[in-house]
């Protein structure tokens, strides 16, 4: 990460060479999505239009009316605590380095989101779309394609937090709507390329952390994500923090009812810069345990992400080369866990 002083604040780019802070912003929008779901195609743009603000000078926003049931989320949380709960020896069981598809569990302190941290404070459970191992996808090698590792315990585990995965892919769809909207493109342009969409999930669970004695070891280091954008639900105190243009942290609490959407490094490679793919950490200082759940929201592994025909022209022409969505994310997951180097099944 890059930080140059410049006349009205800082500029500061991301791992990728991204310009990720675009402004000095001290509060992160609330978008209603409820306009997405009305027949009236004026009201949908309206969404569209208050979804490019947010991307274009935020890069972070609170959507409500989402559509996600309460309970959905509710009782995935219930079942999260109880897995979390079980001995280390028995979590470890479905370690996520026995995985070649990424999924499973992660141990405390075996993350670096930030390469220049010692390890991230949360412990976590990875998954994506179930897909059985003979599928012809997976057996070429698309890594992010797979079977999910499930632990024994609690039984109620998989139910629900499948059901928590498919209501926020569902609400991934309609975000995707409200991109495209606000990329002043056909309002179904992503759908196709969204058909067996590489989302990703995690349940995160970061225990309290009362002093912080070193930025080097905090819930997350300071890190953009990989993704299109990333749906976000939290549950505990505030801790998320997003960083502005001006370098201050702004909080980005838990608001009842709402997730917090974010862009990913591969919607502003996407739009050619456009929308900015802002760095964020979690501190989790309320002296209680925190729970968070993101879903990562990106295209069909093989979609070559180059910029749109909405963000290009003879005054912008493209930043960066073409590259297939699934290799993308493959190299940025690479660089950030250490399991992954010494992966024979690696592609
Ligand atoms: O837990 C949170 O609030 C944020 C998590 C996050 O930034 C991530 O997993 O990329
Ligand atoms: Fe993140």
């Amino acid at each position: 990460m890059a930080v140059v002083q410049t006349g009205n604040g800082v500029r500061i780019t991301g791992d990728d060479g991204l310009d990720v802070q675009r402004t000095a912003f001290t509060e992160i929008p609330v978008i209603d999505l409820a306009g997405m779901m009305s027949p009236d195609e004026a009201e949908r743009r309206n969404v569209g239009v208050e979804v490019r603000k947010a991307c274009t000078e935020v890069g972070f926003f609170y959507v409500r009316n989402h559509g996600v049931s309460p309970d959905v989320l509710a009782r995935c949380y219930e079942e999260s605590r109880a897995f979390f709960a079980l001995p280390e020896t028995e979590k470890c069981l479905i370690h996520i380095k026995n995985s070649p598809n990424h999924r499973g569990y992660g141990p405390l302190l075996e993350e670096n989101t930030n390469p220049d941290s010692q390890g991230d404070l949360h412990e976590a459970f990875d998954l994506a779309g179930d897909i059985p191992a003979s599928d012809p996808d997976v057996m070429a090698g698309k890594a992010l394609y797979g079977p999910n590792l499930w632990p024994q315990q609690p039984p109620g585990f998989k139910p629900a937090v499948l059901d928590c995965y498919r209501s926020l892919v569902a609400l991934g769809h309609t975000l995707f709507r409200a991109f495209a909207l606000a990329l002043e493109l056909e309002e179904d342009y992503f759908l196709p390329l969204i058909r067996k969409p590489c989302a990703h999930m995690r349940i995160l669970r970061y225990p309290p952390q009362e002093v912080v004695v070193s930025e080097k070891q905090i819930g997350i280091g300071a890190h953009s994500d990989y993704e299109c954008f990333t749906i976000l639900n939290q549950n505990g105190d505030s801790a998320l923090q997003v960083l502005n243009a001006a370098g201050v942290w702004v909080e980005a609490p838990p608001i009842p009812d709402t997730f917090v959407i974010n862009v990913g490094d591969m919607m502003a490679r996407w739009t050619n810069d456009l929308f900015c793919s802002t760095l964020h950490r979690v501190i989790n200082r309320s002296g209680k345990e925190r729970y968070s759940i993101p879903l990562f929201f990106g295209p069909d592994y093989d979609t070559v992400i180059s910029p749109l025909p909405s963000c290009q022209d003879a005054d912008h022409p493209p930043l960066y080369p073409p590259i297939k969505a699934g290799d993308y994310i493959l190299s940025r997951f690479d660089e950030t866990y250490d399991y992954r180097q010494s992966q024979p099944e690696k592609v």
